[in-house]
């Protein structure tokens, strides 16, 4: 466990608000321990010449419930696998799984589904739409996803209070800190209560104090309500936050670091030439 586990104040979501399998069908955790699993998993960009192997036979489990960063020097291939873990993007060979489903044989429909409703996201930028208040911004996954789905509302005042966005909640997103507006993308991401959030450098834009809360946020969520989030960062200090670390290097998990320190992580990188 991090360092910084149960670190940082501020709302609760609390057990009650546990995330429930959607529809109540699938088969309990015990029975699909992984909330995403990669086996073996290729992928090569380009072709002929210009083909670069990105992931080469990337094996990894993420359990439901952890807190997981992927660390790595530059081009060692963590947007890759980041796309591929959250079928953005398709691999050459080998198995992905989310909640036990074989990302492999689902059409592009299907997929897109998959991703709006079990996967949240979080990106680097934000990536917020301006004319949108904070809390439609939040709400808009669960408008996309069409007159099936209905916005629990109840959900939406728990996760504005756990983010603290209640008083801000009327806001757009030029009317709110870069912090702020990283928490509407963390509770948007959360809206749907997705299987597991992607998170890529969510702090890479934020100064030391917001991005801190952001990684607290992350943390919690991990702790409180056993969300399964994976983070992609270049910053040893945020990936202490999480349970443990997958060192990429040229396309390889190459190793793991559990419960590190930033000091640890930072070492370990430095040895890598990262
Ligand atoms: N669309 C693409 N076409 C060709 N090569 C690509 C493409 N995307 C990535 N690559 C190459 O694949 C390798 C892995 O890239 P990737 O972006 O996954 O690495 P990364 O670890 O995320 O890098 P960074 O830390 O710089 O963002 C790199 O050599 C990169 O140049």
């Amino acid at each position: 466990m991090s360092e910084h586990a149960g670190a940082g104040a501020g709302h609760h979501l609390g057990r009650a608000a546990q995330h429930q399998p959607r529809g109540g069908t699938e088969p309990p955790p015990a029975e699909r321990p992984w909330a995403v699993r990669l086996d073996d998993v290729r992928k090569v960009h380009g072709s002929g010449r210009s083909a670069v192997t990105a992931l080469d036979g990337v094996t990894a489990q993420l359990p439901y419930g952890t807190f997981t960063a992927v660390m790595g020097p530059s081009g060692s291939g963590k947007s890759t696998f980041l796309h591929c873990a959250s079928g953005l993007d398709r691999p050459d060979h080998g198995t992905i799984e989310i909640g036990g489903r074989d990302l492999g044989p689902l059409g592009e429909r299907e997929l897109t589904v998959l991703r709006r409703e079990r996967i949240g996201f979080v990106f680097q930028g934000f990536n917020l739409l301006p004319a949108l208040t904070a809390e439609q911004n939040i709400t808009l996954p669960v408008r996309l996803a069409g007159r099936h789905t209905r916005l629990d509302r109840p959900w939406l005042e728990r996760l504005l209070d756990y983010t603290g966005l209640t008083e801000r909640r009327r806001h757009r997103p030029t009317e709110l800190s870069g912090g702020q507006q990283q928490r509407v993308a963390i509770a948007r991401a959360l809206i749907t209560r997705p299987e597991v959030v992607f998170a890529d450098e969510p702090t890479g834009a934020l100064d030391t104090t917001s991005a801190r809360k952001v990684l607290e946020l992350l943390r919690n969520l991990v702790d409180d309500v056993g969300q399964t989030v994976l983070m992609v960062t270049h910053d040893p200090v945020a990936a202490s936050y999480a349970d443990a670390v997958l060192i990429l290097a040229d396309g390889k998990v190459t190793g793991t670091l559990d419960g590190a320190s930033a000091g640890t992580i930072a070492e370990h990188m430095a040895r890598l030439g990262a």
